[in-house]
């Protein structure tokens, strides 16, 4: 792990073990119930403040108007709710896959929230910017609050629980499916039953957007069935990344040397609390010394 008080903050990225739709709340979005795995990978950002206003991005996103960019709209959004006069310069170190299900965007925007809350002396609580966060994307509270946790709502409301140590092997098909034409489609089932948490067993759950996703993307299909066959496999969020679920590095690593070359991954290991939560506990610790 980097050094916790050096320039970077981790923007880690999150699994939907499952991902159930219940129906669909008065401004159309769906409700869910999904268990949150934070995993101990993703981007990380470094934060310069300026003594002018201007908030900007040294590091452009290919295909996303700096404008548009989450990072950017999350620093704009926290100055003008808390009447902060500096500025900053962001740099983004980027890994995760864009469109990946794996909840990039949403990541970086929380690392934005939760260290400029810290850099600009804000003094906004966890609720406070979670709340802030979901104005930005329905999966930017649960990387704020970074921890490992069954979500209802939209996603919002977060009932933290731990799970056995669990390694993950993240494959990507190489393709970006957006959420907002997922969540469009007709056909998508929406009339799951509620579970209850303390009945969780993940062969009971599946990913409601799976079939509809693979039907209409071939190469998610085909991932999945090659990794089925080595261990239990689900699509996350709404695709395009699948994960295959193992107890130790070694067999994630075992499976990992046989996968076909067309297919990025990489190997994660589960956490309970996320690298941001760790980084913040730490930079919170040493300014009350
Ligand atoms: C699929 C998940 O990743 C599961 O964790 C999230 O529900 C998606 O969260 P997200 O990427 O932060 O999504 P947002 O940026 O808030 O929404 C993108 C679009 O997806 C649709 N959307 C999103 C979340 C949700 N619960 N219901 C929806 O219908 C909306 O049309 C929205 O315009
Ligand atoms: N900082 C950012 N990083 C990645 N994508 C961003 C960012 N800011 C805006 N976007 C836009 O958000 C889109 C979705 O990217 P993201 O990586 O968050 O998808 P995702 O992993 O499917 O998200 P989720 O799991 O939350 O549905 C991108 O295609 C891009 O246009």
């Amino acid at each position: 792990m980097d050094n916790l008080l050096d320039d970077w903050w981790p923007s880690p990225a999150k699994l939907n073990l499952f991902l159930h739709i219940l129906g669909r709340n008065q401004k159309g979005y769906h409700l869910l119930q999904t268990l949150f795995q934070m995993l101990d990978v993703g981007d990380r950002l470094a934060f310069k403040l300026t003594n002018d206003a201007k908030i900007s991005l040294s590091t452009p996103l290919k295909g996303v108007p700096e404008e548009e960019n989450l990072i950017i709209r999350a620093a704009k959004l926290l100055q003008s709710t808390c009447g902060i006069s500096k500025g900053v310069t962001i740099t983004l170190d980027k890994h995760l896959p864009m469109g990946g299900g794996i909840g990039g965007g949403s990541s970086n925007a929380a690392t934005t929230l939760v260290a400029l809350n810290e850099l600009w002396n804000c003094k906004l609580n966890n609720t406070q910017l979670a709340e802030l966060g979901l104005a930005l994307g329905a999966d930017v509270p649960i990387f704020i609050h970074g921890q490992t946790a069954f979500a209802s709502g939209v996603g919002e409301q977060i009932f933290p629980i731990q799970l056995p140590s669990q390694w993950y092997l993240v494959a990507n098909p190489g393709i970006h499916v957006s959420t907002a034409e997922v969540f469009a489609a007709p056909e998508l089932p929406r009339n799951a039953s509620p579970i209850r948490w303390d009945n969780y067993k993940f062969e009971e759950t599946r990913n409601d957007c799976q079939t509809f996703v693979t039907n209409r993307h071939p190469e998610v299909a085909k991932l999945l069935q090659w990794l089925v066959h080595y261990a239990p496999s689900r699509m996350t969020g709404t695709g395009a990344c699948v994960f295959a679920t193992f107890a130790t590095e070694a067999q994630a690593m075992e499976i990992q040397a046989k996968l076909p070359e067309k297919w990025t991954s990489f190997i994660a290991k589960g956490v309970e609390q996320s690298p941001l939560k760790i980084k913040q506990q730490a930079v919170r610790a040493a300014s009350d010394m």
